[in-house]
């Protein structure tokens, strides 16, 4: 049972959660969890720590909870940094010292607003800008995965608001380089809120443990729950059973290549795998369905030699060529 361990709050809480101080022996794990205005952030992190959905928060205000659960047979201590959805220009020193305070990320976008989604490669660009910095002079060198990134599309239960389809988050989740993603309702789903925290949390303490040297394909397989040696698999055997679905940037790889050679072997009838119910209202980029296979350089078949073009003194330098 997940108890409430501590707020500490950088302004005044939005709601009634009592004010706990974490002992100073604990290591907290420090989550922030950022996206445009109104993409559901606070709903999620209090959905989390008390289970409730809560309609109405007020905007703008920035904190942090403290929570304390267990995860994967493991006690936690939750710093989550609910950050405020708009930043304008004089608070971009804040947000990018709140990122560097952050071990791992939920970035979140609404599935109904195309800025949030949009919104979302910004931001994945200003985690990789301040922890890159920091990763550099910090003893982590041999550390081969980023600061964890969950992307996280919500209000999945708005069906006839959609604009992003599941297809389009799981692309922008490749192409910024999350470690997963996910589609959930934080009004719904209280399961599908617990599989995001639980995610960021494994995927942090996966690559934290276990990637001094190991390669990026044996990080993901240890991830992924896949066999690798006994004291990775010890770390992983968790993994297996989330909470919901997500994608992980390894199944994500995997789909990929399953869709392009699905979309071989169906490009004669002209027929694309990705849905197109919402790409006119909301496509986010300009892709087309995988065009077919075919060599590159296909032979080209002389069946006689090219005639040889001898110039005389007379012609050279004369480009009026008539061959
Ligand atoms: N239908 C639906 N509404 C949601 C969901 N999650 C949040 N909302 C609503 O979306 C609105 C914004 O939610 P907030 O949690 O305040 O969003 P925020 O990202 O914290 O916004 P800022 O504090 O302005 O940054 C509220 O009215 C919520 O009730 C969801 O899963 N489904």
């Amino acid at each position: 049972m997940a108890t409430i361990m501590a707020v500490n709050t950088t302004t005044s809480p939005k709601n009634s959660l009592a004010k706990f101080v974490l002992s100073p022996k604990t290591r907290p794990f420090k989550v922030m969890v950022l996206g445009q205005s109104g993409v559901g952030k606070s709903a999620l992190v209090v959905r989390f720590i008390t289970r409730r959905f809560i309609g109405e928060y007020d905007p703008n205000l920035e904190k942090i909870y403290g929570f304390q659960t267990v995860i994967d047979n493991e006690m936690v201590y939750f710093e989550i940094l609910d950050s405020a959805g708009d930043s304008h220009e004089s608070e971009y020193a804040n947000l990018e010292s709140n990122i560097r305070w952050a071990e791992a990320f939920i970035l979140m976008y609404s599935v109904t607003d195309k800025c949030s989604f949009d919104e979302c490669h910004r931001l994945k660009f200003l985690i990789n800008h301040n922890k890159r910095r920091r990763r550099l002079t910090s003893s982590m060198r041999d550390c081969v995965l980023e600061t964890p990134v969950v992307l996280v599309g919500n209000k999945t239960d708005q069906i006839g608001d959609r604009m992003i389809t599941m297809e389009e988050g799981k692309r922008r989740s490749k192409e910024i380089g999350c470690v997963c993603f996910h589609e959930i309702s934080v009004r719904e789903s209280i399961d599908q809120v617990w599989g995001v925290f639980c995610d960021a949390r494994r995927f942090w303490r996966v690559s934290n443990k276990w990637t001094r040297g190991r390669t990026e394909g044996e990080i993901h397989s240890i991830a992924l729950g896949r066999p690798l040696s006994r004291a990775a698999s010890d770390a992983t055997a968790d993994f297996r059973t989330p909470f919901c679905r997500r994608w992980t940037e390894m199944e994500l790889d995997e789909e990929d290549e399953v869709t392009f050679e699905r979309s071989d072997s169906t490009s004669s009838s002209g027929q694309s795998e990705c849905s197109e119910e919402f790409r006119a209202r909301a496509s986010t980029d300009s892709r087309l369905p995988p065009r077919p296979s075919r060599p590159r350089h296909p032979r080209t078949v002389r069946t006689f030699a090219p005639p040889v073009r001898r110039m005389s003194v007379a012609m050279k330098g004369n480009n009026t060529s008539s061959y």
